[in-house]
């Protein structure tokens, strides 16, 4: 397919978005393309032999010698692309905490935060909610979550605390407890099979999020802990109502209260995780599969997915609302007061 003039430009526009420097080389290369591209052959006078910056640029250009405008767009589009990260697409652009692809009519929303071990802050909150509605409004037939590096994601970022409003404390848990209700809604909300993809261990918030899934496949390296008794915390994101259903009430509570960390066999023996799979074979069986299931006629999906979540809806955002609520008190409490402010001062870790 050939590139268009837009393809180009769009392509030149990635260059200035990517995060780690493609490197003088590849941007000089791009710089000669986009002149030869826009311009034709090198028409620049010959710097001097001082001007060592323009000189290495005219180099560059005059080298294309009279290579044809549309080749130079081509090449330009392809070498950019090249450079960004893998995996990444046009439509990740504008996420600073997510890297959402779409391939294989498959969505993937991945959590990109690995040196914070995937900590949703606020603005991931507010892009995973941006995420899942473009995805339940483009052309995938599944949408996947997943997490880069080793964590799938710790959970809520504790810093999200500190950052107090004029309004004080309780205009901070008043606002936390809006975003979250409309974060859970979506997962509640959303139309077309979800795929939780667990990489590595997940805590809190994006553990309880699973009984809002319709499938969870995890790697062996996976555990699943809801510690929110240690925080001053209690549970969100419908687990109240889904877990003891998925596990039993009284296996909820002993991760729910108690704060039980499960491993990855457990949780699929609970039925919380669909199945495990060996750390090293994760992506690829994982994938291989997601893309047999992507292949499914949508609608069908789609279809089967509605009859069987509309029965729970009501109910479900009935919890949701009840939950956030509840969280809005215990946000304010002396109780998850503490546990932050040891988290931040690094006395306790889980
Ligand atoms: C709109 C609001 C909605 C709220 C919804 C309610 C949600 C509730 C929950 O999700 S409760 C669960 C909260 N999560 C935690 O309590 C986990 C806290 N983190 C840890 O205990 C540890 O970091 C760890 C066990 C996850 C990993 O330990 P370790 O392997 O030793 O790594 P580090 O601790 O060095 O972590 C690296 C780096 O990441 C920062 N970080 C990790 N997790 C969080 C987090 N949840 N919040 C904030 N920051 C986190 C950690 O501080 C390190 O940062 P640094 O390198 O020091 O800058």
């Amino acid at each position: 397919m050939r590139a268009s003039q837009k393809d180009f430009e769009n392509a030149m526009n990635q260059v200035k978005l990517l995060k780690k420097d493609p490197g003088n080389e590849a941007k000089l290369k791009l710089y000669t393309l986009y002149k030869q591209a826009t311009e034709g052959p090198c028409n620049m006078p010959k710097p001097g032999v001082f001007d060592l910056i323009n000189k290495a640029k005219w180099d560059a250009w005059n080298a294309l010698g009279s290579l044809p405008k549309e080749t130079a767009s081509l090449s330009s589009s392809l070498e950019s692309s090249s450079q960004v990260e893998p995996g990444t697409d046009r439509k990740s652009t504008g996420y600073e905490t997510l890297m959402v692809t779409s391939e294989d009519s498959i969505t993937k929303i991945m959590l990109n935060r690995p040196t914070k071990k995937n900590a949703l802050n606020v603005e991931m909150y507010h892009e995973i909610i941006h995420a899942l509605k473009a995805a339940s409004k483009d052309d995938s037939a599944i949408t996947v979550l997943t997490g880069n590096g080793d964590y799938y994601s710790s959970g809520n970022d504790l810093t999200n605390f500190t950052d107090i409003p004029p309004g004080g404390v309780e205009e901070k848990a008043k606002n936390g407890a809006i975003l979250l209700r409309e974060f859970v809604g979506c997962f509640i909300d959303f139309p077309k099979p979800l795929i939780a993809m667990v990489n590595g261990p997940a805590v809190g918030i994006s553990v309880t999020l699973l009984g809002l899934f319709d499938a969870v496949y995890a790697s062996d390296r996976a555990t699943f802990h809801t510690p929110f008794s240690h925080l001053g915390q209690s549970p969100e994101g419908c687990s109240s109502y889904t877990f003891p259903k998925i596990m039993s009430p009284a296996k909820a509570i002993e991760m729910l209260v108690f704060g039980k960390k499960l491993t990855a066999g457990e949780a699929c023996a609970q039925g919380l995780v669909t199945e495990v799979f060996p750390d090293s074979t994760f992506q690829k069986e994982v994938w291989t599969r997601l893309k047999a299931f992507a292949k499914l006629p949508p609608n069908a999906m789609r279809i089967s997915k509605e009859i069987i979540r509309n029965r729970e809806k009501e109910k479900l955002h009935a919890v949701n609302a009840e939950e956030c609520s509840v969280l809005q008190g215990r946000w304010l409490s002396d109780e998850c007061m503490n546990a932050v402010v040891n988290f931040l001062s690094r006395k306790s870790k889980l």
